[in-house]
This record gives structure tokens, C-alpha cells and sequence, in this order.
């Protein structure tokens, strides 16, 4: 599994969005194969997910899933709602540091699980798109030459394009609306699904082999676009007969959807998969309050039904002030928050978050930080401190101040406090603004900050603020302060403690 050494925004961004409903609202949306325009979430996430990929090209190592999806919605291949309603339940998702591409790729996992299916292991690090990609999405009137050809060019062999297409059409169907050509008749609700039952299961396999499918792809008055009858009965069923075993479709599913959502350009690097972080350092704040430096952090800890504490220790950046085994604070606040249901699926049912709230002496600082963890069992208190490395703040003289921020009907008044600012200085932010429900993809903007006329200088520091709209979904700060380049991500407006 990847390795969290904070800070790393990538992982902590993924982590938080797989793993804590609270950060991913879509991540809930899926679950118990709930019902849209006839079909399901999942259909739709699903089927997303594999147009997204179905633009990869092995031989050059383009395409892929890079959300390039988004440029691609008037296709007659990217027909239907589920399309477009589909990315607009991720808008709130990323951020600058994760792309709508893996957001889909989340979607496909969640489509997966939420209808009942095997658990896929997610990898992060998706780049999006900033263009369509080349329209190759499979379509139904071609023959199976074309498809085999389309399935070889992304990557996959005839029997695992015979698979691939089964454990995709487990789930949704074909609606009438969207293409008339195929479904002919009138069908109840104008959709006509691929198998009889609603969840994540080989009764599309099962099915067909029987003999008794209406999947409108196999059995359609319109026999030119019957290509899943063409594409599954074109190993003499062989491969179809192997996937009547639910075991084996579950497993040869969970193997080919994960390299569906894992088929990405040649110049992107995916992280290793992402599991539930046992001890994930979050939602640290550190700016000027009252003659010293407030210090907020908190650490999550899977919950285990241990009744532990937790003691943060800080060491300063100069001089001397804490003794030498540290300064340290109690935690002041111990909260459980939910986990998600792919969370659950993994063995992670709750998370404990442990809060900090440290005054920080203001001339010596604060350089890193670590915890020790007591289980009260009588066993002898462990140290948290990012696999040996210790949680190193980089700098105190770019600060995020959420005190002296203010916010606003439309977003927020961001105030930033700059150590010391002798000669000019120049305070922007890249702001990450969500996409809208016609044009679903974010944007940024840059922030001007300008000097606070009303926050007046104090305990060193001077204050730049700038207006924020609401529509940001994080922020990035870039200074220039006596000439030093400085950058501090804030993830996060507010913590326990502010
Ligand atoms: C030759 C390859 C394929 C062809 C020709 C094909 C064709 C189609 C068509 C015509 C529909 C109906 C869409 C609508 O009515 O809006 C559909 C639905 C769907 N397809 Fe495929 N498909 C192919 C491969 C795949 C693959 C590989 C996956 C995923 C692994 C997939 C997942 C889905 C899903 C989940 C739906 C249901 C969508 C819903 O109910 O909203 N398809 N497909």
C-alpha cells in the first residue's frame, strides 16, 4: 500500500475522499444500487468510467483515463443523461492536486461495491485532460472485427474484451431515448436492462448462457446492433461459461475493471493502491493568536475500540525553549467520525480524531512535531512521527490565519499573516473553483492579496487578505517575502480549536 508522509496533498486528498463520507459526498450516492432515470448511479459511473478510458491508445501511451470525457459529450457514443449527471455528482471533488480523473476512476470502485460487488483497489495520480481525446469509444452497429481491434488498442485480449463487456453490462441497460435504433420496441420505463437483476452479479451471464436474456445487445429485433451477442458467443461461449462461476466473474471483474480505471497516458505514474491510513496527521493550522503561535492539528487514528490517549510533542525551530524531550500538549478534544462503506468493506468502521491546540512561544517556533500514543492497557506507549521522520513544518513565515479571516454570504475574506515583511512583498493565491452543472471540470483563478487595513500588524507578523468566492475548493498560497519563494496549501478554513 502507498506510504503517507505528510505532508503529501495528492494521498491526503484521495484518502479523505475514499475512506470519509464527509469529504466525498459522492462517494454515498452509489450505495445500495440507487435508482436514476431508470437505471443506477452505478450504471452511469460505471459506464463513464470505461468511455472515459476507451480513448487509450496502447501504442502510443496517449488516452486513457484523463477525464477527457468532459470535451467529449457530443458524441453519439457519449449519448445520455447518466453522462453529464454522473460528472456533475463529482464536482465538489477535486482540488489542484486531484483531478476529475481520479474522481472517476473512485466512481467506477464505488459504482462497483455500491451494487454489491468485489472490492477494486484504488491507485491515485490521474492527470485530466485539457482536450477531447480521439473518439473511440466502441459502438453497437460495428462489427466485431472493430471491436476486437478497439478492445486490443486499450490494452485488452479478445477473452478479456468478452469479460470486460459481461461485468460491465451486470449493471444498467439500454434506453430507449438514447438510442432508438436498438431498442425498437416500447419497454417499460424506456429502458431495458442487460440482465434481470439490479446489483453487481453475473445474471447477464447466466442469462445469456440459458438462453433466456433480454439484453437488448444480444437479443434485439435490430440484429446489427446485437455486438454483446456477437462479442460474448465469439469463443464458442467459452469464456462466457467460465464466468458462471459468481466467484470467478467476481474475481476476473475486480481484476479488469481495476485495469480499466489503472489505464492511463504512459507519462502518468499512479501511487501505489491506497488503503485506510492507521495514523494520518490532518487539518493543521498554525498562525499569530495573542502573543504566541496557536498551533491546531489533529491526529486520526483508526478506531479500534482501544480507549487510547494521545500526547503531541514540539520541537522549536531556534534557540531554546521546550525541555529536551520536547514540549507537549494533551489532546483537548477526542471526536469518532464515520467511515465510508468502502472503508467498512476494508475492516475500517469508525475513525477517532485526536485534537491539538498548542501555544507556540513566538521567538523560538515550532520546526516539527510527533505524538505518543498510549493504549492504557498497561503496554508501553508507542511514538506516531511519520514513519520515523518526523511532521516537519517547513516555514512560519507564510501563514494561513482562519481568526482573522472573515467569511461572507458569497466565500470568505482569507487573511494571511507574513513574518517580518522588511522589503516588498507579493501574497497570491491559486484558488481551485468548482466546475458548474453545465461545464462540470474546475478552474483556477489567481488571488491578489493586498495589506489588511484592518487587521493591524502584531506579534511580528502583517496581514494581507483578499476575497475568496465561495465557489473555491481549495486554496494554494504563494509568497514572496525578502526575496524567498515560499507556498502553503490549505486544504482546510477551520479546525477544532479555531
Ligand atoms: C463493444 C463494447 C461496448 C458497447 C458496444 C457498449 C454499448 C452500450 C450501449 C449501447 C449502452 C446503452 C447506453 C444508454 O442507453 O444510455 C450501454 C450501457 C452500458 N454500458 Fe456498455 N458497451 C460496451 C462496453 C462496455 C464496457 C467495457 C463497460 C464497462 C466495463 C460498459 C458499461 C456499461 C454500463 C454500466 C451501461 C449501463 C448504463 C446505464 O444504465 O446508465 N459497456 N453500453
Amino acid at each position: 500500500a502507498a506510504v503517507f508522509h505528510w505532508p503529501d496533498p495528492l494521498l491526503d486528498t484521495l484518502d479523505d475522499q475514499l475512506y470519509r463520507p464527509g469529504f466525498s459526498p459522492a462517494s454515498t450516492f452509489a450505495l445500495n444500487c440507487g435508482p436514476r432515470d431508470n437505471s443506477t448511479i452505478a450504471a452511469q459511473w460505471l459506464r463513464l468510467a470505461y468511455h472515459d478510458m476507451a480513448t487509450h491508445d496502447s501504442t502510443t501511451g496517449t488516452g486513457g483515463m484523463d477525464a477527457s470525457i468532459v470535451f467529449e459529450f457530443d458524441r453519439p457514443q457519449n449519448i445520455g443523461v447518466g453522462m453529464l449527471e454522473s460528472l456533475v455528482d463529482f464536482l465538489v471533488a477535486p482540488n489542484e492536486y486531484v483531478g476529475m480523473a481520479d474522481v472517476i476512476a473512485m466512481g467506477a470502485i464505488n459504482a462497483v461495491v455500491g451494487c454489491g460487488g468485489p472490492v477494486i483497489p484504488f491507485r491515485g495520480g490521474r492527470i485530466d485532460a485539457t482536450e477531447a481525446g480521439p473518439a473511440t469509444v466502441p459502438e453497437p452497429q460495428q462489427d466485431l472485427a472493430s471491436h476486437i481491434a478497439s478492445f486490443k488498442a486499450q490494452g485488452f485480449t479478445e477473452t478479456e474484451m468478452i469479460s470486460l463487456v459481461a461485468c460491465g453490462h451486470s449493471l444498467g441497460g439500454v434506453r430507449q431515448a438514447d438510442f432508438p435504433l436498438i431498442m425498437t420496441e416500447d419497454v417499460p420505463a424506456g429502458i431495458q436492462t442487460f440482465a434481470s437483476t439490479l446489483g453487481f452479479d453475473n445474471t447477464v451471464v447466466t442469462e445469456y448462457l440459458k438462453g433466456t436474456t433480454e439484453n437488448v445487445l444480444v437479443v434485439g429485433s435490430n440484429i446489427t446492433t446485437r455486438s454483446d451477442f456477437r462479442i460474448f458467443s465469439s469463443d464458442g461461449n467459452v469464456t462466457m461459461q467460465s464466468l458462471a462461476s459468481p466467484d470467478n466473474f467476481n474475481q476476473v471483474c475486480a481484476d479488469l475493471i481495476g485495469r480499466m480505471i489503472d489505464t492511463v497516458p504512459s507519462t502518468v505514474t499512479l501511487t501505489d493502491p491506497i488503503e485506510p491510513i492507521d495514523f494520518k496527521v490532518w487539518n493543521t493550522l498554525l498562525f499569530p493568536q495573542g502573543g504566541s503561535l496557536a498551533f491546531l492539528a489533529t491526529l486520526r487514528i483508526i478506531d479500534t475500540g482501544v480507549n487510547r490517549t494521545v500526547t503531541m510533542f514540539w520541537k522549536e525551530r531556534t534557540g531554546t525553549f521546550c525541555p529536551p524531550a520536547g514540549c507537549s500538549v494533551p489532546s483537548f478534544q477526542v471526536t469518532t467520525d464515520s467511515a465510508s462503506f468502502l472503508a467498512t468493506l476494508k475492516g475500517v468502521t469508525a475513525f477517532k480524531l485526536h485534537s491539538f491546540n498548542a501555544a507556540i512561544d513566538l521567538t523560538t517556533s515550532i520546526s516539527q512535531f510527533w505524538f505518543e500514543v498510549n493504549d492504557n492497557d498497561g503496554s508501553a506507549p508507542f511514538i506516531v512521527d511519520n514513519n520515523g521522520v518526523n511532521y516537519t513544518i517547513d516555514q512560519d513565515v507564510v501563514l494561513f490565519d482562519p481568526r482573522r479571516s472573515s467569511f461572507t454570504i458569497g466565500g470568505l475574506f482569507m487573511v494571511v499573516g507574513v513574518k517580518d515583511p522588511s522589503t516588498s512583498i507579493n501574497v497570491t493565491a491559486l484558488t481551485t473553483i468548482d466546475g458548474t452543472t453545465t461545464v462540470p471540470v474546475t478552474s483556477s483563478v489567481i488571488a491578489n492579496f493586498e495589506l489588511d487595513s484592518s487587521n493591524p500588524p502584531a506579534d511580528g507578523y502583517m496581514f494581507y487578505t483578499s476575497p475568496i468566492s465561495g465557489k473555491s475548493l481549495s486554496n494554494t498560497i504563494h509568497a514572496t517575502v525578502n526575496g524567498t519563494a515560499y507556498s502553503l496549501w490549505v486544504p482546510f478554513l477551520d479546525a477544532p480549536g479555531v
